[in-house]
């Protein structure tokens, strides 16, 4: 065998000189290659007999009848006694290991020639990204019923007309005059209750009454003196006559000198407005105005209180309420300059109606009054006649003062007429009746409130009913 392993290394050796093999590598390379064929005939022996052998396994396999388990009876079992057998141990005969010399040889690396690794070029394939193709929401139109809404049937208001005046009127005026009435009529009833007849005494008692709750003098003895011949002529023989025997007197009193006021007489028809400051002048004059306004008149409005300054601007913000023109002059100008001016513009514009505000400084009562006559003589000199009213504005809830500003403005502009304001206020009737009887003066209006519709013309009956009226 070792001779057979030399013989083939020595033609090994031969066959690599012949193949040009340099002799120094003869050997080992003869060595490796015998070695290297020696082992793959042992491997391919192996896998020769394995190949052999696996047919015949695998028919058995096959031919393996299928298994039917019957039913397992377990029995008992019985353990029997394991009689382990004494392992002989044969002894290992272990052949001597013959150690061949090793003969080494230098080793010739071969340079390893490393092939460039061409690295192939990633073609990234265009990731073609597909339309998302969204498929339109197809919204299915809210078909919205209908609200049928029932009709509804209004009933028709049946608006029964509500006769405000002088209803409203009258329930100011009651209002109003609720001091008054008690402090006159009250007392006059509670004279008259517990008497059986009606004498001298009685009316001595009445005519107290009357001086006290502001009719004034003059006007009480007028009424008492009326009174006592009525009572001599045998006509007030009862208190309930004698009541009403005295309301109509204050009544006679109050529509004697009431008077409308009558555009129609000029044009421009020219009234100035007179009375002491905060009687409410300015205010007359915006809801004379508007009232005019109404009755489809052309108005102005001169602006003459020229002392208070903030007096022209006050008149214009009632000019703009009603819709009317104010003529006006710087404050401090000269009032009379502001009736001349605003007469010319009445006449040039052909107003039908001129309202002269003029100013009301009672404490510098001479210049005011020299003021006001001047005023005057202006109106008269452009337009003969004019003013055609000299309106007396007074506040009804006054007293007896307002007597006294009523002469001093009678003697100065002879006044024509009156009007009361504030008799939605605690008014004080009896002075309203003193006036009309001691100066003769006709009440034109009465202002009821600050709006611009709160001016109403007097109503003698209306007033004197709603100062006599009995309560419940
Ligand atoms: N309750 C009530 N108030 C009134 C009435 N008339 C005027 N007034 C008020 O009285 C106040 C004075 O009114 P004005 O019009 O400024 O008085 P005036 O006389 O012009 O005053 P001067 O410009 O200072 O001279 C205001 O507050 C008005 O609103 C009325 O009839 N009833």
């Amino acid at each position: 065998m070792k001779d057979m392993f030399f013989r083939c290394i020595e033609w090994l050796v031969n066959v690599l000189g012949r193949m040009g093999v340099p002799e120094s590598h003869r050997t080992l390379t003869a060595t490796v290659v015998l070695w290297s064929a020696v082992a793959l005939v042992v491997i391919l022996s192996f896998m020769l007999v394995r190949r052999l052998r696996r047919p015949a396994s695998r028919e058995i396999t096959d031919k393996t009848e299928p298994v039917v388990e019957e039913p397992v009876v377990e029995e008992p079992v019985v353990e029997e006694p394991v009689v382990e057998e004494p392992v002989v141990e044969e002894p290992v005969v272990e052949e001597p290991v013959v150690e061949e010399p090793v003969v080494e040889e230098p080793v010739v690396e071969e340079p390893v020639v490393e092939e460039p690794v061409v690295e192939e070029p990633v073609v990234e394939e265009p990731v073609v990204e597909e339309p998302v193709v969204e498929e339109p929401v197809v919204e299915e139109p809210v078909v919205e019923e209908p609200v049928v809404e029932e009709p509804v049937v209004e009933e028709p208001v049946v608006e029964e007309p509500v006769v405000e005046e002088p209803v409203s009127l009258f329930q100011r005026m009651r209002t109003g005059l609720a001091k008054t009435q008690a402090s006159l009529v009250g007392r006059i009833d509670a004279l008259l209750r517990g008497c059986q007849g009606v004498d001298e005494e009685l009316l001595e008692e009445l005519e107290e009454i009357l001086i006290t709750a502001d009719l004034g003098m003059k006007t009480t003895q007028q009424l008492i003196q009326s009174l006592e011949m009525r009572l001599d002529k045998g006509q007030l023989n009862d208190p309930d006559v004698l009541r009403e025997a005295l309301k109509g007197e204050i009544r006679d009193r109050l529509m004697q000198e009431s008077a409308p006021l009558d555009p129609q007489r000029a044009t421009p028809f020219v009234i100035m407005v007179v009375g002491v400051n905060g009687v409410g002048k300015t205010t007359t004059i915006g809801k004379l105005a508007h009232q005019y306004v109404q009755q489809g008149k052309k108005v102005l409005v001169g602006a003459g209180d020229t002392f208070r300054a903030a007096a022209a601007e006050q008149l214009e913000v009632w000019g703009q309420r009603a819709g009317v023109e104010v003529i006006r002059q710087a404050a401090g100008s000269d009032p009379a300059a502001v009736a001349f001016d605003a007469i010319k513009a009445a006449q040039a514009r052909k107003a039908d109606v001129l309202l002269l505000d003029t100013a009301g400084r009672l404490h510098t009562k001479v210049n005011l009054m020299e003021e006001l006559k001047k005023i005057r003589r202006v109106l008269d000199r452009e337009m003969p006649g004019a003013p055609h009213e000299t309106l007396l504005v007074v506040d009804a809830t006054t007293g007896q003062n307002a007597l006294v500003q009523a002469r001093l403005f009678q003697e100065a502009v002879s006044v024509s007429g009156l009007a009361l304001t504030k008799l939605d206020g605690t008014a004080r009737g009896g002075m309203l009746v003193a006036i009309g009887g001691e100066l003769g003066l006709p009440i034109h209006y009465v202002g009821i409130g600050e709006g611009i519709e709160d001016l109403r013309p007097f109503d003698p009956d209306l007033f004197v009913e709603a100062l006599f009226r009995q309560d419940g």
